[in-house]
């Protein structure tokens, strides 16, 4: 954050102390901007290049104590609770080199020029990549392989990478899908797990329609104890083994009783390790592929005790009492419809693990004011180099 004549302006890729030039445009209420040229670097900065995605350029030391500060910042500030939060758990390590080759997922445009390029945020421009050292190692092959493919007609091209499988599959999005069948079979060829096409849809990435255009349409994941079913076009957690290991977290605080709920399940990755800790389990998701995967996840696995809902998490109420409630909402937080629910149902003890701090302290805030307490809370690093981070955290009933 910088302040101009013109107004505070927020630069992506700056870090505190820098002197940078940057390029701004107005947006309501500030100026928003992107890194054109450094001029005094933080002895800090991570010497080499990074994709634009990568808002934290900085060494993966330093990295984690800003992580931590920002999550003990938001509690005290926002949800007004007086907790210091366990030592930020970081990326377990993909290599050498600590904080890279994390992400099981990514997804690129298509440069007019030819080759793979990331759109900065907000806008239409382009970065032509030649590389992109956050990406899972086996992903790397099918990125060299498509920056020199003449894949014309397409807008973007999406990867998702299974480490316990060592493979990967590939969506094409945009053109027309039956022009794209020989470079499917090209890439299989090559050794893609799986191609499909994706309509280029205004409503979002793969709210349209999919087709399979060769190969497989899912691979098997390893997150914690449990081999989940992951494909391109539906959420998974990008890095698997820190995703891995907040599951297992969680499930050791759920503590075991009779009855857990798990709302914004996804694919019931941790309702499938709460399974063994409670006589039933039921987790609620609103996609109908996540709740697919998830059911055929279970049967795999022989769990007899979990129940998907295909539903919006306001039906709690009609699934309570329960003794734990677990939450894994998307950015914007808890609606105030289900914080409501959970004040009344009162289970007693909530299991609340976010990917937005802010929302996260937001909403803890409430449920402390309606009479529980917040008893744990660790950030846990899922994304090196970029600010994101997320909280696992324990609410429980009473004083
Ligand atoms: C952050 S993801 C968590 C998924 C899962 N717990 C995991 O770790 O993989 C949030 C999930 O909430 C689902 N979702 C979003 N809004 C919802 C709603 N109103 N009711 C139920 N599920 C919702 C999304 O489809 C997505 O799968």
């Amino acid at each position: 954050m910088a302040r101009t004549p013109e107004g505070v302006a927020l630069v992506r890729g700056g870090l505190p102390g820098e002197l940078v030039e940057a390029e701004l445009r107005p947006r309501k209420n500030h100026l928003e901007g992107w890194v054109k040229r450094l001029l005094e670097a933080h002895p800090e900065r991570y010497p080499k290049p990074l994709p634009p995605s990568a808002d934290l350029p900085l060494a993966y030391r330093a990295q984690l104590p800003l992580k931590q500060g920002l999550v003990r910042e938001v509690l005290a500030r926002i949800a007004r609770v007086d907790l210091e939060p366990h030592p930020i758990a970081p990326s377990p390590s993909y290599g050498p080199e600590p904080g890279l080759h994390y992400r099981t997922a990514a997804q690129y445009a298509l440069h007019p020029l030819g080759g793979l390029a990331y759109r900065y945020p907000g806008t239409y421009d382009l970065l032509r990549l030649d590389g992109d050292p956050l990406i899972a190692k086996p992903m790397e092959a099918v990125f060299s392989l498509l920056s020199g493919w003449p894949l014309g007609g397409l807008e973007e091209v999406a990867l998702r990478a299974s480490l316990y499988e060592g493979r990967v599959l590939v969506a094409f999005i945009g053109g027309a899908p039956g022009l794209l069948k020989r470079s499917a079979r090209a890439l299989l060829q090559e050794g893609v797990a799986g191609v499909v096409w994706a309509e280029a849809s205004p409503k979002g990435r793969f709210r349209g329609l999919v087709r399979p255009l060769g190969g497989e349409l899912s691979l098997l994941e390893k997150f914690g104890d449990v081999l989940a079913t992951i494909s391109v076009q539906s959420f998974a957690q990008v890095n698997p083994k820190a995703a891995g290991s907040l599951y297992q977290e969680a499930a050791h605080l759920a503590g075991s009783g009779r009855k857990a709920v798990e709302l914004y399940a996804g694919s019931g990755v941790l309702s499938l390790h709460l399974a063994p800790r409670f006589e039933e389990v039921v987790a609620v998701e609103i996609s109908h592929d996540a709740v697919k995967r998830g059911e055929a996840d279970r049967r795999r696995m022989g769990v007899e005790n979990l129940v998907f809902h295909r539903d919006d998490a306001r039906v709690l109420p009609q699934l309570l009492p329960a003794e734990l409630v677990a939450v894994n909402p998307p950015r914007a937080g808890l609606s105030a419809e289900v914080v409501r629910a959970l004040l009344e149902g009162r289970p007693p003890r909530i299991l609340y693990i976010a990917c937005d701090p802010a929302t996260w302290a937001r909403d803890v805030g409430r449920l402390v004011r309606g009479g529980y307490r917040l008893v744990f809370a660790r950030p846990y690093d899922f994304y090196p180099f970029t600010h994101h981070v997320e909280v696992l955290s324990l609410l429980v009933l009473g004083p």
